[in-house]
């Protein structure tokens, strides 16, 4: 496909993960809040974002429940197999597009609480200036720096320090070829950002919500079925 013939956005939805900080036998994705699992919630909020043309979600080889959900059968909603790490899930996403969209916004599964309307101001960001960016928040506590023994070292300026969320969006092509270079020096990858860093690019931080939380521990099903439910009240 033509440059100009291309899609605008398509998301990422790495969904591959085993969940083992969450401590429970079923995957977090399939976690239930309110009736409906935590990857449901998820795609609702992407979906209702009407410039995301095309949702890729990225699951295990051994996962026999997606298919099983009313959502999996939407028409801008289509599946691929992830790999060992959240890297390799997104790398597997992003080459699946075949060069026919410009921008990927990618975003965790784990994170159903992310607002529709800070989406759509990360995707106004990137797309106004042309350069990609991920949702964030500064910090807000005092930070220490420990030392090896686990006592505080010394306390670090917060007035740099923000919280990565995701949606983070990024030109499809500078992605991948971002994710292969740090892969190929080996540099750990956490998230998008960390990769388009490796090749010096910039990312516009676009204040997010900090109630866009990632369900990793226990704790954190509860907190979000709160936020979730104020979401629905307000
Ligand atoms: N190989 C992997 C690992 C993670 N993920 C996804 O990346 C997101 C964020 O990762 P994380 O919270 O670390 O999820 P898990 O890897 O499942 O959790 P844990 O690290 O506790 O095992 C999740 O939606 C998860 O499903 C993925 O698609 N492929
Ligand atoms: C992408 C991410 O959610 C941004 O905060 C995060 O980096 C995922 O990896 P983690 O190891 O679970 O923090």
């Amino acid at each position: 496909m033509s440059t100009s013939a291309k899609h605008s956005i398509a998301a990422i939805v790495p969904a591959a993960g085993v969940g083992k900080r969450m401590q429970s036998d079923t995957p977090k994705q399939y976690l239930t809040i309110g009736g409906k699992c935590v990857i449901e919630h998820t795609l609702e909020k992407l979906l209702q974002v009407a410039a995301i043309e095309k949702i890729v979600v990225v699951l295990s080889k051994h996962d026999d429940v997606f298919e099983t959900l009313a959502i999996a059968k939407h028409p801008r909603i289509s599946t691929e197999i992830g790999g060992a790490e959240r890297v390799d899930s997104v790398y597997a996403g992003l080459t699946s597009l075949n060069d026919e969209y410009q921008w990927a916004l990618v975003h965790d599964a784990a994170r159903p609480c992310v607002e529709p309307g800070d989406i759509k101001a990360l995707i106004a960001t990137c797309t106004e200036s042309t350069e990609g960016g991920l949702l964030a928040y500064p910090a807000k506590d005092t930070i220490k720096r420990a030392n090896a023994d686990g006592n505080v070292e010394t306390t670090v300026s917060r007035e740099l320090i923000w919280h990565a969320l995701t949606p983070q969006m990024y030109k499809v092509h500078d992605l991948v070829k971002a994710i292969d270079f740090s892969l190929a020096q080996q540099f750990t990858i956490t998230d998008e950002s960390s990769a388009i860093e490796a090749v010096n690019k910039p990312s516009h931080l676009v204040v997010g919500s900090s109630l866009n939380i990632k369900i990793t521990s226990p704790e954190d099903l509860h907190l979000a079925e709160m936020i979730l439910q104020q979401q629905v009240n307000t």
